[in-house]
């Protein structure tokens, strides 16, 4: 559905996207993960045309890569900071957009309702875009994103600064559009939300790290992980500690990336003896996408 192969894009001294290349297939739930400033909103922009890359080829939807206008119906992109219109109601919004797109009024009316009542705004349609929550702003330019009835959907950081709760239904709502055959590219900084996707690539300095499946990228994770919780609160007590590879406090536990669990777990409890420290509890934990995530940032999982 979107293939890219060797994309770069350099800003000055930056290489935002260096040899980027990617399949997303038709009907994925695709993730796209990775720290501040490293290079999804560029990737996303080149992808939907408005960045020309310095090299490398994309194909959308089928269309060949010397013909990218023939796909702008095929795509809907929802910006990272999007613009409604405040003093316009949700339903003036969507009309708005859509006649950009060059719809006709009565067939932007006739597809915004079966949208809206997708994204649960119908219930809203007149009320002003300034009166709307954030979660219901998303959910509007949401709406203003499919107005084309696009073969795939490209967000960029969706639910950034939205509550939980709001992140949820967005992703529900995200899942029924999936289920519709929507093709879903995502960029998002918060990993529960990558567990979500059927496919996962981590970019980190404008490179792909990995691409896999959630559980995929999860096996992959080339260390152990110990939970530790002690009578401590110091984010520095294990310092010292021989064959610890990262340590993370979460005030009420550690998490500790070893690599060999029963040397780890003695050279520790040596340590914390020591200290006069007891430990309340140690045991294997498995690896979330978090783990993954700060190894790939810091340079690899093995
Ligand atoms: N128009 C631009 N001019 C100069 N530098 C840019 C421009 N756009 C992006 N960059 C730089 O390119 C790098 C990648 O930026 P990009 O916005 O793609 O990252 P990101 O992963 O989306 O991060 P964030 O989530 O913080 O937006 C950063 O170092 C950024 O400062």
């Amino acid at each position: 559905m979107i293939k890219c192969v060797g994309l770069s894009k350099r800003f000055g001294y930056v290489q935002a996207l260096d040899e980027v290349s990617l399949h997303i297939a038709k009907g994925d739930v695709f993730g796209l993960v990775g720290p501040d400033g490293a290079g999804k909103t560029t990737f996303i922009r080149t992808v939907c045309g408005l960045i020309t890359p310095d090299k490398g080829t994309i194909w959308l939807a089928g269309a060949p890569p010397d013909r990218p206008g023939k796909t702008s119906q095929n795509l809907g992109y929802m910006p990272q900071r999007f613009s409604l219109y405040g003093d316009l109601t949700v339903m003036e919004n969507v009309i708005f957009f859509g006649s950009m797109y060059g719809l006709s009024k009565k067939t932007i009316i006739a597809r915004a309702e079966e949208i809206l009542a997708i994204t649960g705004m119908l219930d809203f349609k007149k009320r002003l875009a300034d009166q709307l929550s954030g979660g219901m702003k998303q959910k509007l330019a949401l709406t203003t994103a499919l107005i084309t009835r696009p073969e795939i959907l490209i967000l960029d950081e969706p639910t950034y600064g939205v509550d939980p709760e709001s992140r949820h239904e967005f992703w529900k709502i995200l899942y029924s559009l999936n289920q519709t055959g929507i093709t879903i590219l995502v960029s998002t900084p918060y990993m529960d939300e990558a567990e979500l996707c059927s496919r996962v690539a981590f970019i980190n300095a404008g490179q792909i790290k990995a691409v896999d499946s959630p559980a995929g990228l999860r096996q992959a994770f080339g260390h152990k992980l110990l939970e530790l919780r002690i009578d401590s609160r110091d984010p520095h007590i294990l310092n010292g500690v021989p064959g610890l590879l990262d340590v993370s406090f979460y005030g009420y536990k550690y998490l500790v990336v070893v690599d060999d669990i029963p040397t780890a777990r003695s050279d520790i409890a040596f340590h914390l003896a020591r200290l006069g420290i007891s430990t309340l509890h140690i045991s294997e934990a498995a690896p979330t996408m978090e783990d993954v995530f700060v190894a790939l940032a810091e340079g690899g999982t093995d």
